[in-house]
């Protein structure tokens, strides 16, 4: 029944002001929007044709307001749906389909640096974003005509443009100082980046406003935004400047000083961030007045900011954007049903060890079942990264989409022969030393480490969930085995509510543009798991299998737990050679999902 419920509309205005913003980040190729009927899934069921049709009324209301408003997106395009994640081809084409909206200001993502070609085709087909692809402190190494090798900008290196209503604006576009990407690729940190000449020279001149879009948490006494943010005060102590950041996948916000506004618009289509500001007066020192708004991604709160109806919402611009989608889908074949899914398996609703986490349906399951050698037959352990997994995987009906958009990476697996007794405590110490890749390189203070990103996305949700059921939600019960939320026997709801975002973030009053309950959140889920471990004595050689993403994390916690073996990446072997984790949940679904195929 609850799939019936009807997507609850806004009901307060957009606060438009003299600058406004509509922000994305974390798309993640979530361009054909939420599709399944599990709860939250509905509040974001908007493609990006929508969104479209939806950021092309909101720029004819601001052009007959007479004010700006500009589109931003801070990254994170590859790694998520069939459309992204089906081949290198498919995100090519993904990409071409997310610039036929125009946006204003557009940075990347750690995602799209994972792998060399993936930055390379973002480098030679920047030119469809006519400009406004903004990578202040990336470079990419690329051979050039005259067959040397050269470290060049990968998009622009800044933007200075002029607005609709004649404002000028001078623009920047970083990601944080991320490690992991491939070679090829340089990353300069925002610390090293304020003291580039190119960098003293851009914020030379005075705009009417700054805007920083970072793929980047915006929180952090300490954080990556702070070094840019502080550089431009020592210069211009009160021009506006607007930061919009990403990465988190959480909606958040947070003002540096009271002539700036920072705000995360979350994840996947889900969201959809209008950020609104006055510009300073004939009273240079009055604060901005700013505000923000968290739109869930969907056509009924779309038409609703727009007052538009299902007869002149849609528009031209996103009629192609929602047709070239399903074209692309089409090709790609990846709506063919493999298996009908028997429950929802949840990536953050439930602990590591819970029959419905997909974590537990990974390790317990999908793994032991999929990953096996023809040539080695002996007992084993398969060490799994827990976050190789993206996203809830839902009853019912389960296609290559849903595999990828679980599953969307290309990790192979690596074995080594160890002892049993070693063996049985890999896992646990790979635990202890963190995902590597993901720990800050520098050493962190206090508050540092309370903004580190995980940090943030955990202790947020968990907030949520326990303030809604201490405080306000006393009326619903979770129940476990629907997943729902629901009216406690006797009692009248004190209103309708749907299960979606609650937002808590550091900006003054109400951010989030429809009321919910919270989606209950499970936090402290481990970095890594491990197959059913093998009944076997301590003695006994096993074969230990790794993830090839994860390895030097492997690596680290052997040669810790035994110094003596000199581990290295060498002394591996193929494991199921041949067998990419974005496989194994369809190879499970064909053999075990088929009943009501
Ligand atoms: O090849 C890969 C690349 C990344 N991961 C995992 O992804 C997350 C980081 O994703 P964000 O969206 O940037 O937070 C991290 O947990 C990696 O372990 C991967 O598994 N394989």
């Amino acid at each position: 029944a609850h799939n019936t419920i009807e997507l609850p509309k806004p009901t307060r205005e957009l606060e438009w002001k003299d600058v406004n913003f509509l922000s994305t980040s974390d798309v993640h190729g979530w361009l054909l929007g939420h599709q399944h009927a599990t709860w939250p899934e509905p509040n974001y069921s908007g493609d990006f044709g929508s969104l479209a049709s939806f950021a092309t009324h909101m720029r004819r209301i601001a052009s007959d307001k007479g004010v700006d408003l500009l589109l931003v997106d801070a990254g994170d395009h590859h790694d998520g749906s069939g459309l992204v994640s089906s081949s290198a081809d498919a995100s090519s084409k993904a990409e071409d389909i997310f610039s036929m909206l125009p946006y204003d200001i557009i940075t990347i993502g750690n995602h799209e640096l994972y792998h060399y070609e993936d930055a390379l085709e973002e480098y030679r087909n920047r030119g469809r974003w006519n400009g406004r692809y903004v990578t202040s402190n990336v470079n990419i190494t690329i051979k050039a005509e005259d067959g040397t090798f050269q470290s060049v900008p990968l998009g622009e290196r800044f933007l200075k443009f002029e607005t609709e209503q004649g404002r000028k604006v001078t623009a920047f576009g970083v990601i944080f100082d991320f490690k992991a990407h491939a070679r090829g690729i340089s990353i300069q940190g925002t610390s090293k980046l304020i003291k580039e000449a190119w960098f003293l020279d851009a914020i030379k001149d005075k705009p009417d406003y700054f805007v920083l879009a970072g793929h980047m948490p915006a929180r952090g006494e300490t954080g990556e935004f702070l070094p840019m943010f502080d550089a431009i005060r020592q210069v211009h102590p009160k021009v506006p400047i607007y930061v919009f950041g990403g990465h988190t996948h959480v909606r958040d916000c947070v003002q540096y000083d009271d002539r700036s506004i920072a705000v995360v618009p979350g994840r996947y289509l889900e969201t959809v961030a209008f950020t609104s500001s006055s510009l300073p007066s004939t009273d240079e020192n009055a604060p901005l007045d700013v505000s923000r708004r968290y739109i869930d991604g969907n056509p009924v709160s779309y038409k609703w900011h727009t007052k538009t109806s299902d007869d002149d919402f849609e528009l031209p611009i996103g009629q192609n954007i929602s047709l070239a989608l399903l074209r692309l889908s089409a090709a790609l074949n990846i709506s063919t049903p493999l298996g009908i899914a028997p429950h929802d398996y949840f990536l953050n609703r439930h602990p590591y060890g819970h029959p419905r986490s997909i974590l537990t349906a990974f390790s317990d399951k999908v793994l032991p079942y999929t990953i096996q050698d023809k040539e080695r037959n002996g007992t084993r352990v398969i060490i799994g990264n827990a976050g190789s997994l993206r996203f809830d995987l839902f009853q019912g009906r389960f296609d290559r989409n849903d595999e990828l958009t679980v599953s969307p990476f290309t990790s192979a697996f690596l074995y080594v022969r160890l002892a049993a007794g070693l063996a049985r405590n890999i896992t646990e110490q790979m635990n202890r030393s963190g995902a590597s890749k993901f720990i800050p390189s520098q050493p962190t203070t206090k508050l540092e480490e309370e903004d580190r990103v995980r940090r943030i996305f955990d202790d947020y949700m968990a907030e949520q969930w326990e303030d809604y059921l201490i405080q306000g939600g006393n009326d619903h019960l979770y129940d476990q085995e629907s997943n729902q939320m629901v009216l406690e026997h006797g009692k009248i709801p004190k209103k309708p509510r749907t299960m979606g975002f609650v937002t808590k973030d550091r900006c003054p009053g109400k951010g989030d543009d429809i009321e919910h309950y919270p989606v209950p959140f499970v936090g402290n889920q481990p970095d890594f798991i491990e197959t059913p471990f093998p009944d076997v004595d301590d003695e006994e050689i096993i074969d230990v299998v790794s993830m090839d993403f994860a390895l030097d994390d492997f690596l680290a916690a052997v040669n810790v737990l035994d110094p003596t073996i000199g581990l290295k990446e060498k002394h591996m072997k193929p494991y199921a050679e041949g067998l990419e984790i974005n496989v194994v949940f369809g190879m499970y679904a064909k053999e075990m999902w088929q009943k009501g195929l």
